[in-house]
């Protein structure tokens, strides 16, 4: 079978009314379906994309001592620059190399945390070389927060709920996390990039290159998803697939590296609920929820009331070096 994820086209959102109802329809369905979806027509030009390439490529080809002056190791808020293989995705090394941001904020003092988790909340780092990474970025995460927030309400309507319903829990500010992440080939056949995995937040939206490498679980059968030029690659994370009580899908999905002698770029935005959000868990019309099967998540995952707990869990895990150094606990003991 051919690639199973849908193309859809948000100019349709504000088009007619039709056109509206239509996109509601389709987004619901690709995300009860296929938990993935291509995305055109919105909003953010070509020329923006490549330029987000572009600065990806001239920050992974600083030098190494460029970039480990701004290594994760060096930040409590598990931001900066990650080598090849110091991420770990279902306790395998990923063949990657990272750079990621979240919002810029102060951190807060000491006397202030009473949540382990609000210390997530800082400043980025930036390379001093690059200086006009930071406004750069910073505008591409709020644009493509603009574009998530405007799914997730879509995505509110497809189950028939008011398309604020999810707004509370992202009201303050919803949690975002923006990488940039580089590939590079191998000689080995087919080695993991990144791991099988679900994303945990609402919705993640993935800009890729022209080199293909992700592929998505559908039906037990992994399709690669191939680039689409000026498309983002829309998944639903478990948070939604539990905010919907398992009506929407979170997908496995993973990226084998490039053959040797290619280096596939991307980029990936991640939009979570607010780290100090409960989550609601839906209340879906009858025709919807008899097809609710639960999450197939862990059904007890209190990620829909510990937001913030969770993240924390999920960057430990796949930063242990950094976990290590500043939260030297064990990580069964993160909420004792
Ligand atoms: O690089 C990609 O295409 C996807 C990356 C991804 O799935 C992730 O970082 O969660
Ligand atoms: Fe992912």
């Amino acid at each position: 079978m051919q690639n199973p994820v849908p193309v859809l086209s948000m100019r349709k959102l504000y088009s007619s009314a039709s056109s509206r109802q239509e996109f509601i329809a389709e987004i619901g369905k690709a995300a009860r379906e296929v938990g993935f979806f291509y995305l055109e027509d919105h909003g953010i030009s070509l020329t923006e994309q490549v330029k987000v390439l572009d600065i990806a490529k001239s920050f992974f080809a600083l030098s190494n001592t460029a970039k480990k002056e701004i290594q994760m190791i060096h930040s409590p808020h598990f931001r900066g620059y990650s080598a090849n293989y110091s991420e770990l995705t279902a306790g395998r090394r990923d063949r990657r190399e990272q750079f990621d941001i979240m919002d810029e904020l102060t951190a807060f003092s000491d006397a202030d945390i009473h949540h382990e988790w609000q210390k997530l909340i800082g400043p980025n780092q930036w390379p001093k070389q690059l200086p006009e990474m930071k406004p750069q970025l910073l505008s591409w995460q709020d644009k493509l927060t603009e574009v998530s927030l405007q799914l997730l309400e879509a995505l509110c309507e497809s189950l028939e709920q008011p398309s604020d319903a999810l707004s509370e829990t992202v009201r303050k500010g919803p949690y975002r996390h923006t990488k940039l992440i580089k590939y590079p080939g191998t000689s080995e056949g087919s080695e993991q990039g990144v791991g099988a995995h679900k994303d945990p937040g609402y919705l993640t939206l993935v800009m890729q290159d022209e080199n293909s490498g992700l592929e998505v679980e559908f039906e037990q059968q992994w399709y690669k998803v191939a680039p689409r030029p000026g498309a983002f690659v829309v998944n639903i994370g478990e948070l939604l697939e539990l905010a919907s009580n398992g009506y929407l899908k979170a997908t496995n999905h993973r990226v084998t590296s490039p053959k040797k002698g290619v280096t596939r770029y991307s980029s990936a935005f991640f939009m979570a609920a607010q780290l100090d959000a409960s989550v609601p868990v839906l209340n879906l019309p009858p025709h919807l929820a008899k097809q609710a099967k639960g999450p197939t998540s862990d059904p007890n995952n209190p990620l829909l009331n510990n937001v913030g707990e969770n993240v924390m869990k999920g960057r430990k895990r796949s930063h242990p070096d950094v976990s290590m150094r500043f939260y030297p606990q064990p990580l069964e003991c993160t909420s004792c």
